[in-house]
């Protein structure tokens, strides 16, 4: 079932010059129930902005955003009476998303208030959310200040579970935590979406978690999605040159799977107020023919998989000979498996 159908958004920001921040330009995709489709991108790519559409938080310029088939928008937003705990939203940094002077069971207990529940139920769905993440009931009177950056992001994200919401907004929620804790946090929002079927519009640049735990994935460049498909296909074979730049840029830093890349980005991004007339990519792109400065791709659709490259039959070409998912497999768990502790080595040997 179709939860959330985003149709040719636009937003642009005037910048008060007669120009305009094109932060996202006719931007489509959907997400289904209990799915996962994460949206990837360099910073400025336009990622949180589409987020905060999604959620009703800014009106678009353009385009349309269906929740359930109804506009998003207007006075219709995650915080709207109808759609009250059906939305909720999990910020990048726990602590400057929880309130320092509030106990954190009072935090994760805020959208039940909202919702006008009894004081019994919120303490009991307050208890079953602390449960469900895994935080110790004992920690529930604390401030966050007393509580790690991991235990923190598990506040936050209990407060995003408790109303059972069928969305989250997951804006980078693992990107300001240490390799040991991202883990954690990545394992629990698995179990969470399988125990309670939420569907998650994942925000990140960082691609070794994306690949865990998204089911499809979204590439943007400067606000348009440049790629589209299911995570495992894109990761084993992607088709644009971005997406290619990404995905061998996370492997540069290991030697041991380092390849020479066929397709390199180098040069500077343009700026979101000036864009080039054809495609935005054009001068970074190793590929680039005449065609990619005068006219913007067209999108090229397979089943499920959409990609915006005038040379996209020959990225397919180029790049089927590098495994990048098996790549990612052995570089993913590398970053995300925390080194032994001390006393850990100690009992094994
Ligand atoms: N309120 C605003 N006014 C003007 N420009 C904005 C505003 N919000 C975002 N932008 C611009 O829109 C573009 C996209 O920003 P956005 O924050 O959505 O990107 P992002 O991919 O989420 O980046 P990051 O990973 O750094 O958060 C950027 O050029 C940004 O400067």
């Amino acid at each position: 079932m179709t939860l959330l159908d985003v149709k040719n958004l636009v937003q642009h920001f005037p910048t008060g010059r007669g120009k305009a921040v094109q932060a996202v330009n006719g931007v489509d995709f959907t997400v289904d129930a209990g799915e996962t489709l994460a949206l990837v991108g360099e910073s400025g790519s336009g990622k949180t902005t589409i987020g905060r559409c999604v959620l009703g938080l800014i009106q678009p310029t353009g385009g349309s955003i269906l929740f359930h088939g109804e506009p998003m928008g207007g006075r219709r937003t995650l915080r709207s009476p109808e759609l009250r705990g059906r939305m909720q939203l999990v910020f990048q940094e726990p602590a400057e998303s929880l309130d320092p002077r509030i106990v954190v069971g009072r935090t994760i207990g805020e959208p039940m208030a909202a919702l006008g529940a009894s004081r019994a139920d919120r303490e009991k769905a307050v208890r079953l959310a602390a449960q469900r993440v895994g935080l110790p009931e004992r920690l529930l009177g604390s401030y966050p200040a007393e509580l790690s950056m991991g235990l923190q992001q598990r506040v936050g994200i209990a407060r995003a579970v408790v109303s059972r919401p069928e969305l989250i907004v997951l804006d980078e929620p693992t990107s300001a935590l240490d390799p040991s804790a991202r883990a954690e946090i990545i394992d629990l929002l698995i179990r969470l979406q399988k125990e309670l079927g939420t569907a998650y519009l994942f925000i990140s640049h960082d691609l070794s978690t994306v690949r865990y735990l998204s089911h499809r994935v979204a590439v943007l460049y400067l606000g348009s999605i440049v790629e589209q498909g299911p995570s495992a296909e894109l990761f084993a074979a992607p088709r644009h040159p971005y997406s290619v730049g990404l995905l061998a840029s996370v492997l540069l830093p290991n030697p041991e799977l380092r390849r020479e890349s066929t397709i390199r980005l180098e040069g500077e991004i343009p700026s979101p107020i000036d864009l080039p007339p054809g495609c935005p990519l054009e001068g970074r792109c190793p590929l680039a023919i005449a065609r990619c400065r005068e006219m913007p791709p067209v999108e090229t659709v397979s089943p499920g998989h959409t990609v915006r490259c005038w040379r996209h039959a020959d990225v397919a070409q180029m790049e089927q000979a590098v495994d990048y998912f098996e790549r990612f497999q052995i570089e993913a768990e590398r970053i995300l498996t925390p080194a032994p502790s001390k006393q850990e080595e100690q009992w094994a040997n």
